[in-house]
């Protein structure tokens, strides 16, 4: 076969341009990415020799190769794992696969105009893979052969990361790929044994192959004078610890090699926010490295993206597996789970029915809510002195955890919540972990808990409003009778929260209501004076309501008076069962069908434009106005806008 040129898909070329611009502050990242591909091709290769041995050739050792050759100027990476058909490497090394980047990627290239620093960030989110390589190298080629193929069958892909690759048909006995960078002329650093050694202990010490480096020894010169040097002695050596980190003792790996880790399997540059480390004995046997991290991910809102933890099977690396290993309102929970009894040949089929699999995620996912229990207990430390006057001592480790809940709950709060729907064995749990704002506090910090100490002697419920804004929500009207009897009231402005929250009817024995939805029922916090007036204001104004009922019957279910307002004339509620304004124009908003139904409005009897109603000559106009504003008030918007603005201006002139 000849040469044959093809072009980048215009996804890589944009990523060949943004990595090769922005990542150069942090360039040594090229080789933990290339190592890591050629760690993924053994373990690919494992895992297909499962079933058919013969791939293996002769050769059963699984490793990785890293070597320079100082006059030519190369670094090589080789790897006798899975290999690629020219196919395969026309497909690989030409496109971009994952969905999740190429929206990532359109992003980045699309209106948003970030600096490269800002961008050389977000592309350390994601990991960049093979083409980093280019951050180094000015021409890349890969040699490559299918394990299973002839020798004849191998491939060779050259480019220089500009528009396009060439790719030709060699000959090429060893199995695997050899990754060739020809390096940049500023970064002959990477030609040095030392310099090769440092950075694969820093991102690679984990990989569970073994990664081999020609030894090298010092030689003094020949002659007199001559500066000696170090040179090759044609032995290789293991340059990696080659032990799964989880597999080691907790006591063995410190706080560093813990958070290494985790930005090698993560690709995430910041120190994950916490984690646990677990041997699990019992029914079944596994052992968990389960991390929290500190930042959300660019696509953490792509349900389909591919989960956070991976699957060993005695150390095997087996498959990163969703729904099998972690519930999707965890997604962003990132480690290892390394199952003993698990046959190493299992399938996807096979985890989905699996009784070991489904113990291991329930304990994985006992083991997350713990662990976020844990930094929610220790968000705030409050000085507290005990009657004998002695001072609760925070130890070290605790105090280490202040303020780590709220940063994970600004990050990872909303997702969260969707376990309220998803999860209902944890549903309690989930409940404790859930922060709100509030009308007493701005933050998203009132737990259920917290709201439920504070609530007032007679109140029968936890009273929550939901709105697109927080200022939204806090100018409700729907809020002012609650404002004026100092009633505390949840405000709730993440998209999510409607819809979970029909997941939980009530907490700990207290029902959740809505203030938006049916009568206002005070209950007991409203005294015998309140309930008369409102009935007798209720009688007085039949007939007034009957008018306005008939004003607006297209777009109101009823009319009623109501004692929930104070300063505004009148509020848009629905029925106890109906589905609330905000979801159904967020159903709407995404394209799916919401049922239509006409809200209830109800109006002040105590405000000056509602007593001015009656005998009006523009009582029509009023009437309508009163609706639309009623509508506004809460972020709708009236159905005839134009015709609000002309029914107002004329009310004006
Ligand atoms: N050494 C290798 N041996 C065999 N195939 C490889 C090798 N390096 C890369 N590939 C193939 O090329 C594809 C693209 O590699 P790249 O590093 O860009 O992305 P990735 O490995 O899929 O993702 P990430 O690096 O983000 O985990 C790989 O999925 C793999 O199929």
């Amino acid at each position: 076969m000849s040469k044959h040129t093809h072009s980048f898909q215009a996804e890589v070329a944009q990523l060949l341009h943004l990595v090769t611009h922005s990542l150069y502050s942090n360039k040594e990242i090229f080789l933990r990415e290339l190592v890591s591909n050629a760690s993924d091709a053994c373990d690919k290769l494992r895992f297909e020799a499962l079933n058919d041995a013969t791939l293996y050739e002769d050769q059963s050792n699984l490793e990785v190769r890293v070597s320079f050759d100082k006059a030519a100027r190369t670094l090589t990476i080789q790897d006798n794992g899975i290999g690629m058909s020219t196919q395969e490497a026309i497909d690989h090394l030409g496109t971009i696969a994952k969905s999740g980047t190429k929206d990532f990627m359109s992003r980045l290239s699309g209106d948003q105009k970030q600096t490269a620093s800002e961008q050389g960030q977000l592309i350390g989110q994601f990991g960049v893979g093979f083409y980093s390589g280019f951050i180094v190298a000015d021409k890349i080629t890969v040699e490559s052969r299918r394990a299973g193929l002839k020798a004849n069958e191998g491939v060779r892909w050259t480019s220089s990361g500009a528009g396009d690759f060439e790719v030709e048909q060699i000959e090429r006995a060893a199995r695997g790929t050899s990754v060739i960078l020809h390096l940049r002329g500023d970064a002959e650093e990477y030609l040095n044994a030392w310099q090769l050694k440092q950075i694969i202990g820093k991102y690679s010490d984990h990989i569970s192959l073994p990664i081999l480096m020609e030894k090298e020894e010092w030689k003094e010169g020949e002659k007199e004078g001559e500066p000696g040097s170090m040179v090759k002695t044609g032995e290789w050596e293991t340059v990696n610890k080659a032990s799964a980190l989880w597999s080691r003792p907790k006591k063995d790996i410190t706080t560093e090699q813990y958070q290494d880790f985790y930005k090698s399997i993560s690709h995430d540059h910041e120190a994950p926010l916490s984690w646990s480390h677990n041997r699990v004995e019992g029914n079944t046997e596994y052992t968990q490295l389960l991390y929290i991290p500190a930042k959300a991910p660019f696509d953490l809102w792509n349900r389909d993206k591919k989960a956070g933890v991976k699957l060993y099977v005695k150390r095997v690396f087996i498959m990163d597996d969703a729904e099998a290993l972690m519930p999707q309102y965890l997604r962003f929970v990132k480690g290892v789970i390394d199952s003993a009894d698990l046959p190493l040949n299992v399938s996807r089929e096979l985890l989905q029915e699996s009784r070991d699999v489904r113990l291991i995620r329930d304990g994985s996912v006992k083991r997350v809510l713990s662990m976020l229990e844990d930094l929610a207990k220790h968000d705030k430390h409050e000085a507290s002195e005990s009657a004998d006057g002695v001072t609760d001592v925070v130890s070290d480790e605790d105090k280490a955890k202040e303020g780590k809940y709220s940063q994970f709950y600004a990050e990872f709060g909303a997702v969260l919540k969707e376990g309220l729907g998803e999860d209902f064995a944890n549903r309690e749990r989930l409940a404790k972990l859930l922060r709100f704002s509030s009308t007493s506090s701005d933050t998203a910090s009132v737990s259920l808990q917290d709201y439920k100490a504070r609530m007032k002697e007679g109140q029968e419920a936890i009273y929550y409003i939901t709105a697109d804004t927080l200022a939204a929500a806090k100018n409700s009207p729907q809020l002012e009778v609650f404002k004026k009897k100092g009633i505390e009231v949840l405000l709730m402005t993440d998209r999510v929260d409607e819809w979970a929250l029909n997941y939980l009817h009530d907490f700990d024995g207290t029902p959740l209501q809505s203030v938006a939805k049916g009568a206002v029922d005070l209950g007991k916090l409203q005294d015998e004076a309140e309930k008369k007036a409102a009935e007798e204001a209720a009688e007085a104004f039949k007939p007034l309501l009957a008018k306005l009922k008939e004003a607006l019957k297209d777009k109101a279910e009823d009319v009623r008076v109501t004692t929930r307002l104070v300063d505004s004339p009148a509020c848009l509620v629905v029925q106890d069962d109906g589905m609330s304004q905000q979801l159904a124009r967020m159903l709407k908003q995404a394209g799916q069908s919401a049922p239509e139904s006409k809200p209830v409005l109800e109006v002040n009897p105590e405000h000056a434009l509602v007593k001015k109603l009656d005998g009006s000559v523009h009582f029509h106009d009023l009437a309508h106005i009163l609706f639309d504003q009623a509508l506004l008030a809460e972020g709708g918007l009236p159905e005839d806008p134009a015709a609000y603005v002309k029914r107002v201006n004329a009310l004006l002139v």
